[in-house]
């Protein structure tokens, strides 16, 4: 019933990141390894990143830009204040959006793969945020970037089973445990430095919305697979060093095998005869963890053209923000439908499909429905999990 996002001032340009990248981390004697860099930052399709951390924080923490030296401590600090702050300003926006207070929300369910602290992100971010000391919380740590479809499922379940539950989602991802200088002998984690940027969604989700309450995507039906013999494909390792990912070059092809396996599972669901043609019928809120990944998805599926024009503008403008993109592909959708005087928030139609993936390799989806005035109305006298 509410969506909001946040990002952190400090904005990088993609063109001129492996520039500022080796120069930071006095990797500049690396000359065949700075060019591979440049090459891979130019086939993400990002424009510009932004990061929590800024130069200034980098230059004073040579630990953090080591490869991998001892360096936990100093990450987790970052940590401590970053994942919550940015959390809480795109909570705050979703709550403006949803109409209502702070007070009125009854859960909170945080997730983030950026910190693992207790008293945890979420006891902050209700701090920050001013919610009820009587609000449930759920605290979701180091969940991948599926994190985001996670906390919507559970947002879902416990909307559906709490009478009156006024559940606040928030996805909060900090660069702060994974930055690090480059290495020849880890390709996949300089990936991950080529392709990962900060960004918090948040969303408000409910059922049986009030007459003052505005919904937007009903969450329908949820699915999660963890792909077999894949274990060792997506991997993201906290250790003394921080986070150290490897990120085997298959990925998109076993993702995109498990997404076309999902989709059939959930439009089954959808009682449309003949099925429904999933460009023409269907719009797509797609986790944009690299460009690899989103062309395989669309051929996979022979999604036309423009299918995927969400997911890859978030990518273009944010890169992979982890557990909160698929909530920033959400509000680009919405905004991108209004901007058009379309009917519904989901490009204009009626359905639409949610994708994550991460470690495992995990692959969620979330069969989505998105209502005009009219459905939305209709639902005030149904029970329906609503993102209002
Ligand atoms: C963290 C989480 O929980 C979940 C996540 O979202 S994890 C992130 C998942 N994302 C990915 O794994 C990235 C998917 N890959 C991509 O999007 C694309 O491969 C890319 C944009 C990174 C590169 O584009 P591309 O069309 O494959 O470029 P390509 O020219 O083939 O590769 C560029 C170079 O990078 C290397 N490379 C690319 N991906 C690599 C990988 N995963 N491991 C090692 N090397 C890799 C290639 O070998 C190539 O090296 P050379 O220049 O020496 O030939």
């Amino acid at each position: 019933m509410g969506i909001g996002k946040a990002v952190p001032p400090h904005e990088f340009q993609q063109k001129s990141f492996s520039d500022y990248y080796f120069e930071i981390t006095n990797s500049n004697h690396m000359v065949d390894l700075k060019a591979k860099f440049a090459n891979i930052c130019e086939k993400t399709m990002i424009e510009k990143r932004h990061l929590y951390m800024s130069s200034e924080i980098l230059r004073a923490n040579p630990s953090i830009m080591a490869y991998n030296s001892p360096s936990l401590t100093r990450r987790q600090e970052l940590a401590d204040v970053g994942v919550p702050e940015l959390g809480a300003e795109a909570a705050r926006k979703a709550i403006s959006d949803w109409g209502k207070q702070a007070s009125d929300i009854t859960h909170l369910v945080a997730s983030t793969s950026s910190s693992g602290c207790m008293p945890g992100a979420d006891c902050e971010l209700a701090r920050l945020l001013g919610l009820k000391p009587s609000t449930k919380r759920f605290m979701l740590y180091q969940t991948g970037c599926h994190g985001g479809c996670t906390a919507l499922s559970l947002s879902k379940d416990l909307a559906e089973n709490n009478p009156g539950a006024r559940v606040l989602v928030v996805c909060s991802e900090v660069c702060t445990l994974s930055l690090r200088g480059p290495s020849e002998s880890n390709i996949g984690d300089l990936v991950g430095q080529a392709i990962l940027g900060d960004a918090a969604g948040a969303v408000v989700v409910g059922s049986n919305p009030t007459v003052d309450e505005h919904a937007m995507f009903e969450l329908v039906l949820t699915c999660q697979e963890t792909i077999p013999g894949t274990e060792d494909a997506l991997v993201s390792k906290l250790r003394e060093g921080g986070i150290l990912y490897t990120l085997h070059r298959d990925i998109p092809l076993h993702v995109s095998n498990s997404v076309e396996r999902l989709v059939k599972l959930l439009l089954q669901e959808i009682t449309m005869a003949p099925e429904p043609d999933l460009s023409e019928e269907v719009f797509w809120v797609v986790h944009p963890g690299g460009r690899g990944i989103l062309d395989r998805i669309e051929s996979k599926l022979e999604l036309r053209d423009g299918k995927l024009a969400a997911s890859r503008a978030v990518m273009r403008q944010y890169g992979n923000t982890r557990c909160s993109s698929v909530i920033l592909v959400m509000e680009e959708m919405r905004r991108r439908s209004e901007k058009h005087g379309l009917r519904t928030a989901g490009e204009g139609l009626d359905w639409g499909v949610l994708v994550g993936y991460g470690p495992g390799i995990t692959v969620e989806a979330i069969l989505l429905r998105a209502l005009s005035d009219k459905t939305a109305t209709k639902l005030n006298t149904q029970v329906g999990t609503l993102v209002t």
